[in-house]
């Protein structure tokens, strides 16, 4: 098999699979490449498969996009072995516009194969292009699919259990659908999980995201429950950020400690009867240490924080709370610290148990009240 970039077929992948314009490069190139999604009208077809990093930061995965005109399962065309046996997911993209009748029996045949080669690869089927079908038709086409797919899998007698998304590249839901299958690859996230949940009960925030700041990937979240609108908002906050810091530049490290009031304001409309131009006003707060404020006029407060250039903490709590600033500023200390231990010692020692004994020594150092003194 030829390939367009540099691949290391040792390093962790995940394979982006499916029949010719189903959307691979598209997805590839918007959520890893920051591509417009306009710009995918103009992608030629692959004809070498494309292998490029995920994430640079820490997560040592790279993302392979196959043609979608070969035969992959072909004896010589694919060195499915090799491939297969060190991928972490294989990313079934199926074309929700078109007929799906080939693309599923290519997909069973894919997992007959690869189940054979690596029991325990990921199974994520991409229900690609929904944005052009309605509601109903979207959940609809979902049930066909996965009822479809659960009768071949079931017929085969292996024990796979793939998982399903309705995804677009004109919207979140395709890089929600990668935040977890990521997350699934993550061996840190059960800690990750666990942190971010005592530092959020400890600091008064309803929800708090820790995202990659290139690609806009949640790594991981606490445990209340996800939803679409605060995963959006917090999402678009980065772009909100990297949109300030083009225009205004990055402030030199003399700077440092003086707090910068931007002329930008984002705000939520009020009710669904007022426009939203009605509602925004200016007003972001970027400070020292990388952290950025943007007030909701529903009475929350978007509070973002650089762990390092690479991962963001943006938390989402009443504004009520943010008089308690100061013991955020300390949890998020903590948290800091201990993310670092997480990646240190997962890259050095690869063992879990000294991972949680550290996280549970510093979840223990969260405090819920600061002294005065
Ligand atoms: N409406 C819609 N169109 C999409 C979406 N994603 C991709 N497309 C379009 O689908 C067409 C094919 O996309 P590609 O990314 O080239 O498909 P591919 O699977 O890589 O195709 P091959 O390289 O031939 O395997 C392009 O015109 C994209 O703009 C989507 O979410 N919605």
């Amino acid at each position: 098999m030829e390939f367009e970039s540099n691949p290391d077929s040792n390093t962790p992948h995940l394979l982006l699979l499916g029949l010719r314009r189903s959307g691979k490069s598209s997805i590839q190139k918007v959520v890893f490449a920051k591509m417009p999604p306009n710009d995918t009208l103009y992608l030629g077809t692959t004809t070498k498969t494309d292998a490029r990093p995920a994430i640079k930061s820490f997560i040592d995965l790279q993302i392979w996009d196959c043609p979608g005109q070969i035969d992959y399962l072909e004896e010589g065309v694919f060195d499915a072995q090799n491939i297969f046996a060190n991928a972490g997911a294989i990313v079934y993209v199926i074309d929700a516009q078109d007929d799906f009748t080939d693309s599923l029996i290519r997909l069973q045949s894919t997992i007959e194969h690869a189940y054979k080669i690596n029991p325990e690869i990921n199974f994520e089927i991409l229900i690609h292009k929904v944005d052009g079908l309605s509601d109903d038709n979207k959940q609809g086409t979902l049930d066909m699919i996965s009822q479809q797919v659960s009768e071949e899998i079931a017929e085969m007698g292996i024990p796979v259990e793939p998982s399903y998304y309705l995804t677009s590249i004109y919207d979140h839901s395709v890089f929600e659908a990668f935040s977890k299958i990521i997350q699934k690859l993550l061996p840190q996230l059960g800690t990750l999980e666990n942190l971010l949940t005592a530092f959020a009960e400890k600091s008064g925030i309803e929800k708090a995201y820790l995202f990659d700041t290139l690609t806009k990937i949640y790594i991981a979240t606490d445990a209340s429950p996800v939803d679409m609108q605060s995963y959006e908002i917090c999402s678009d906050m980065i772009d909100v950020i990297i949109d300030f810091e083009c225009i205004y530049g990055k402030r030199p490290p003399e700077m440092d400690e003086a707090p910068m009031v931007a002329p930008m304001q984002y705000m939520m409309p009020q009710d669904d009867d007022q426009p939203a131009e009605d509602g925004l006003y200016n007003q972001s707060v970027v400070e020292s240490e990388g952290s950025s404020l943007i007030r909701l006029s529903n009475g929350m407060v978007l509070y973002l924080r650089e762990v390092n250039r690479l991962l963001l903490l943006i938390c989402l709590l009443r504004s009520d709370n943010l008089e308690k600033r100061g013991l955020i500023d300390y949890n998020f200390q903590c948290f800091k610290k201990a993310i670092v231990e997480i990646f240190e010692v997962t890259k050095g020692a690869r063992q879990a148990h000294r991972i949680d004994d550290g996280m549970a020594r510093i979840q223990n150092g969260f405090t819920d009240s600061l002294r005065e003194d």
